[in-house]
């Protein structure tokens, strides 16, 4: 496996990145009337940022947050160490990412299924676990100068302002406030994702089409376009707004609402000119936790859509062994 970075400024678009027509981006339909709402957590009625967020929540499975509590500083310095880390040798990053013996600290490009992938993806990504800090940070790339500092600063506000999210929701869903303050948030995780200029942006993509695995995704895009959100088939892209986040409703943060949140599905449009660097921050369970719908959730007028199942069988059915029968077999509840 060698990094895109490595070689992607040779000016052409491998055929092994040639999408099937059918998947490739095209032309991005931006329907203006539906944009991805912007809410301001300021607001200073509570309620009413609740109803936007479950609103939102529900009928696009995203939203962008203002006024968040992160300072502009750590946002800033987070993109800054995140697009010098890409800039560096690839060697130098594949050293950076050996420290741990366990491998918890992950380099890749495309997907983490690179040498089953039919089709490559135009992405180079780095992954490690985030929480506790004092378990993981010393397994982090050292270089460039200031990672660990200003990522683990960063992770510790994503990880407060993940849990001041979940609460809102809990709080619109019904739920109790500390529903998720257990093993359904267990293992948060932080993404460095690296979209080079490519040279044919319209027959590839950075990611296909895609539901987030987790609970919730909080992601800082930066200042270049890109991502784009799938509703009432049109691919909506999600217009940059400076120092707001991209929230995003997991896919088993719509199991356990019973269908009441949506997890959007999305992708990512490259682009020839500019290179975009992006920090996803993955609020993930632990491999053994039960996912399922909220039993104040469910009653007779809203009978479960899902059954239970164990986190871990969820990533065999949908990554490891991918396989859709399999996996809408241990996630929905029969009807017959
Ligand atoms: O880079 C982006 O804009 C989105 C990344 C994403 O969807 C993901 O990492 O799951
Ligand atoms: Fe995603």
């Amino acid at each position: 496996m060698e990094l895109l970075s490595n070689w992607c400024s040779n000016g052409s678009l491998p055929e092994s990145y040639v999408l099937p027509p059918e998947a490739r981006p095209g032309n991005p339909i931006v329907p203006l009337e539906k944009s991805i709402p912007v809410i301001d957590l300021q607001g200073n009625d509570r309620k009413e940022t609740i109803r936007q967020i479950l609103k939102t929540g529900k009928e696009f499975g995203f939203f962008q947050i203002i006024n968040h509590g992160v300072s502009k500083d750590s946002m800033d310095e987070t993109m800054k160490v995140a697009e010098e880390f890409h800039a560096m040798s690839g060697l130098d990053k594949e050293r950076e990412c050996l420290k741990d013996p366990n491998g918890s600290c992950k380099l890749y490009t495309s997907s983490y299924a690179y040498p089953r992938e039919e089709f490559h993806l135009w992405r180079d990504a780095l992954t490690h676990p985030c929480r506790p800090l004092d378990q993981h940070i010393q397994f982090w790339p050292e270089n460039p100068t200031g990672y660990r500092e200003v990522v683990g600063e960063y992770s510790v506000e994503l990880w407060k302002l993940s849990c001041r999210i979940l609460e809102l929701l809990c709080e619109g869903l019904g739920l109790s406030i500390n529903y998720f303050s257990n093993e359904l948030s267990e293992a948060p995780k932080i993404m460095i994702n690296h979209y080079p200029p490519c040279p044919e942006p319209s027959l590839t993509l950075g990611l296909r089409k895609h539901r987030d695995p987790n609970i919730i995704t909080i992601l800082h895009q930066g200042q270049i376009n890109g991502l784009q959100v799938f509703k009432d088939g049109l691919w909506i892209a999600v217009q940059p707004v400076p120092h707001a986040f991209v929230v995003n409703i997991g896919y088993l943060l719509q199991i356990i609402s019973n269908g009441k949140l949506n997890g959007a599905e999305h992708r990512v449009v490259t682009n020839s000119r500019d290179a975009r660097t992006t920090v996803s921050f993955f609020v993930y369970p632990s491999d053994e936790c039960l996912i399922g719908p909220a039993k104040a959730l469910v009653n007779a007028s809203n009978p479960a859509i899902y059954k239970p199942f164990k986190y871990a069988d969820f990533v065999i059915a949908s990554y490891v062994n991918p396989d859709k029968e399999a996996l809408e077999d241990l996630i929905y509840k029969s009807t017959a």
